[in-house]
């Protein structure tokens, strides 16, 4: 079996995906759950493009010890600079180091020359070198580049020092037939390829990112970037649960291996989705919510006779069990927090009692809490790092079939100041969205809305995941509460208040002197 590295970008091509802000905790809780799952190389950001990316990148540096951690930085030496401040700290620090190779990058984005191209691939590699014992190379837009080209900046980017040479398909372009043959032109043409190990990153434009993956592990390559749930730019990235499941269904005829541990993939899944607010499609390959279910006659009969006439994958492989925690108003804090660690968080004495608290107000108002309410809870307690800005304190909505929905609404500042306001709307959840609006002084367009019940029966948690922007810029909120409104006001409050906090990070940015 060959060994196939993983290298997961879901902290930097999957933060790209519209919408998603993730803070330094909700990496760090990411991160921790990557490292259970065994991933061998987390990219955790991109160091020089805000402080914030930086200091995420530096603490995760700092805090993973299993894994490797890397950084994204272009060509440039003063991203190399903050680079290495940020990863300098872990235990083995790289660096990955991009530049277009395509002629359109070139011409229309880089405004470079080829010649130019090769001259600043191989300075920022030797340079990179001076810091980090392991350099990563990537040729962006590689599979729109001509292939003598990108064999000639290969080779002499291995020349100045890189020990991993990855090949993206930035665009989602290619076929998976046409990138086994990239990696074969590779291997033929370019000296010393054997030393060094050769990447994949693929895209989904065209639904093609996993194919397109294995294909070239086909063709040689041993290490493959991607996301979990396949989160990224514009239609994302390779879905890495996919490629590792596949590797380990299909070993017979892949004859090749990662080092995940295939049963954390479910918890991973479930924690990236619900941070990044981010939700699957109920027949998502490996973790949807159907991915196990058998729905019709037929199916079910001869899975009661023998699984495997309809089951490849077990879903014991990848994590999925049946909830039997029963957790309610009689259990106290042992039982409490023996189940966040099993659920794999990893929370202080004090937010434990804080979550105690919301935990026995929510058993009082619901029979059992399961692990899903759980969750629900911790996220609340341990990732909304907003709360410097604005907090609900009250909402009070009327409506009835022949009356104007109103709203009031009880907000405290940062500053411990109260600000009331109430306004009118077409339906309740809009009243009470035109009520924040006038607290905030500031237009919110809601760009998307969603509710879902955290578990079932009529007594479930809600909740919301919105969609907003705010001073041009766009973000995601959620809000969890039982009362649906309640759940609509905090899912808002929380994306409002990450755009302030992003805008109050930017206004500190401005105030550091990177060193050039
Ligand atoms: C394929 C990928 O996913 S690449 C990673 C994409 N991720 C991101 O861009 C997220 C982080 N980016 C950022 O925060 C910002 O773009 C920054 C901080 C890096 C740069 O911001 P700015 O200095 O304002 O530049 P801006 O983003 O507008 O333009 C990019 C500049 O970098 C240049 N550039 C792009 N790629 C590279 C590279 N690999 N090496 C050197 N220069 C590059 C562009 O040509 C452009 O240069 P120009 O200003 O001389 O025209
Ligand atoms: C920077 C590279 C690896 C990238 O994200 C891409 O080309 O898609």
């Amino acid at each position: 079996m060959r060994k196939i590295n993983i290298f997961d970008t879901t902290l930097r091509d999957g933060e790209q995906s519209a919408g998603v802000n993730l803070n330094l905790q909700e990496k760090l809780e990411i991160a921790r759950q990557l490292e259970r799952l065994k991933v061998d190389i987390i990219e955790a950001g991109f160091p020089a493009a805000s402080k914030g990316d930086f200091q995420s990148v530096k603490q995760i540096a700092e805090t993973i010890k299993h894994s490797s951690v890397t950084g994204l930085s272009r060509s440039v030496q003063s991203d190399i600079d903050t680079a290495w401040e940020a990863l300098k700290g872990g235990a083995e620090p790289r660096l990955h180091l991009f530049i277009a190779t395509s002629p359109i990058h070139m011409a229309h984005k880089l405004r470079m020359t080829p010649e130019q191209v090769i001259e600043a691939a191989v300075s920022s590699v030797k340079y990179a070198k001076r810091y980090f014992p392991i350099v990563q190379w990537s040729a962006e837009d590689a599979c729109r580049s001509e292939l003598p080209f990108l064999a000639e900046i290969v080779a002499k980017v291995i020349e100045a020092g890189a020990s991993v040479i990855n090949i993206p398909d930035t665009v989602g372009y290619i076929t998976p037939k046409e990138y086994g043959e990239i990696f074969d032109f590779l291997r033929k043409n370019v000296p010393n390829i054997e030393k060094i190990s050769l990447s994949a990153h693929c895209h989904d434009d065209l639904g093609m990112a996993v194919a397109n993956s294995l294909a070239a592990i086909e063709h040689g390559a041993t290490q493959i970037e991607g996301t979990i749930n396949g989160i990224g730019e514009r239609a994302g990235n390779a879905a890495l649960e996919e490629i590792a499941v596949a590797l380990y269904i299909r070993k017979d005829y892949y004859k090749a291996e990662t080092g995940l541990n295939l049963q954390e993939i479910k918890r991973t899944s479930n924690l990236v989705s619900k941070l990044t607010g981010m939700t699957l499609p109920a027949n998502k390959a490996i973790v949807g919510k159907n991915a196990f279910a058998h729905e019709s006659g037929i199916h079910q009969d001869g899975v009661l006779k023998e699984k495997t006439t309809y089951e490849i994958i077990s879903p014991e492989l990848v994590g999925v069990q049946s909830n039997s925690m029963v957790l309610g108003k009689h259990s106290g804090r042992h039982a409490l927090r023996n189940r966040v660690v099993e659920l794999g968080y990893t929370l202080s004495e004090a937010e434990i009692n804080k979550l105690f608290v919301r935990f026995k107000e929510l058993a009082d108002k619901k029979k059992d809490i399961t692990d899903d309410d759980l969750v629900a809870l911790i996220f609340e307690e341990k990732f909304d790092l907003f709360k410097e800005f604005y907090q609900l304190s009250s909402i009070q909505v009327q409506y009835g079939t022949n009356q104007i929905p109103t709203a009031v609404v009880v907000l405290m500042d940062g500053q411990g100041n109260e600000i009331q306001e109430a306004a009118t709307g077409a339906g309740s959840v809009e009243s009470l969205y035109n009520t924040l609006e006038r607290c905030f002084k500031t237009e919110v367009k809601l760009l998307d809305y969603r509710i879902e019940s955290v578990s079932g029966g009529r007594d479930a948690l809600a909740q919301v995941f919105v969609k907003v922007r705010v001073n041009e810029m766009e973000t995601s909120g959620r809000g969890t509460a039982q009362d649906v409104l309640e759940a609509s006001a905090k899912a808002y409050i929380n994306a409002v208040n990450r755009v302030f906090m992003i805008e109050k990070m930017r206004e500190e940015n401005q105030k550091v002197v990177i060193k050039n």
